[in-house]
């Protein structure tokens, strides 16, 4: 492969400027500028943020109507340059439309086809590479019909992968999985984050506390927050706080188990403090304007 490699000095596998996207008069992406270095990076956002557009168009499957972007060095913007964005990524979409009646291995294969893998040996070779990757080495001959929805995932992956991507593209991957399947998941994400760069759009702010060293959060198509998960987090020291009543002062307030609240806001007097959770920083970025860590 003739990119740059992200993993050498400082550079970053992704360079995005002033994307934008609209459907119908909804600004679904609005002058989003983006660096993306090493490692997982998380993107949350709620229903509508942006994020699957977002992605979309990082994943060169949608073209922007403005903005400029580079993937590993390769301008998507002409079709020389798309083609071998293409070759350097992997993209695990929302739907990955499986055919269910396809195997495990005739999935990967076509996705590994359509990477314009020719040579049917090295192919197939690949093929068993990733699906042994992500512990399919058993389950490649079977149905994907037949699978849980945790080993479909890993299929999908598998997908992503085909190629060594540099740049890994994933929607909302552990969307579905019980807490087992998501864990076993995320040991995965976090193997395929070493050494490449990942972006994982999730509604479970867990997972981006358990695996991403950056968070990006996304809402009405901006980016409303850029920083760690601490950093995140951080944003909602002193806005949280426990009481016997729902306080007037809380965005949100909730009676715990223990039967006292739990709330998030502007705190009163000498309120008894908590610690914030990742959750917290992200319920008030969401709240506010653009705020820098
Ligand atoms: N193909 C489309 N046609 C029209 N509008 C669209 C299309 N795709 C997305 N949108 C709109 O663009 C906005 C952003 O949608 P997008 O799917 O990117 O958000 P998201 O953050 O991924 O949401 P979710 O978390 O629900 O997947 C929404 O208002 C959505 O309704």
């Amino acid at each position: 492969m003739t990119s740059p490699d992200p993993s050498s000095g400082t550079g970053s596998a992704v360079e995005a400027a002033g994307l934008t996207l609209s459907y119908r008069g909804t600004r679904a992406v609005d002058d989003v500028s983006l660096d993306l270095g090493r490692g997982v990076i998380g993107l949350l956002g709620p229903n509508g943020a942006g994020k699957t557009t977002l992605l979309r168009i990082l994943a060169t499957a949608t073209p922007p109507d403005k903005g400029s972007m580079r993937v590993l060095g390769h301008d998507p913007r002409s079709v020389r340059g798309r083609t071998e964005a293409r070759r350097v990524l992997g993209y695990l979409p929302q739907n990955p439309g499986f055919h269910p009646g396809f195997t495990a291995f005739e999935f990967v294969d076509y996705v590994a086809i359509l990477k314009e893998m020719t040579d049917r040996r090295a192919r197939h070779a690949e093929v068993r590479r990733v699906l042994d990757g992500v512990g399919l080495a058993e389950l490649r001959g079977k149905r994907i019909r037949a699978l849980s929805g945790g080993m479909r995932q890993r299929v999908a992956l598998a997908a992503a992968l085909v190629g060594d991507p540099g740049f890994l593209v994933l929607d909302e991957p552990t969307v579905g999985l019980d807490p087992e399947q998501r864990m076993r998941f995320r040991e995965l994400i976090a193997e395929a984050g070493a050494g490449r760069t990942v972006l994982l759009s999730t509604h479970q702010t867990e997972d981006v506390a358990m695996l991403c060293g950056r968070v990006i959060v996304m809402d009405r198509g901006r980016i409303r927050f850029d920083g760690t998960p601490a950093e995140l987090a951080a944003l909602a020291e002193g806005r949280v706080w426990s009481s016997t009543e729902r306080s007037p002062g809380a965005l949100a307030g909730w009676r715990t188990g223990t039967g006292e609240f739990r709330n998030l806001g502007d705190p009163p007097a000498h309120a008894a403090l908590l610690t914030p959770t990742l959750e917290d920083g992200y319920l008030l970025a969401l709240d506010g304007q653009p705020v820098a860590p």
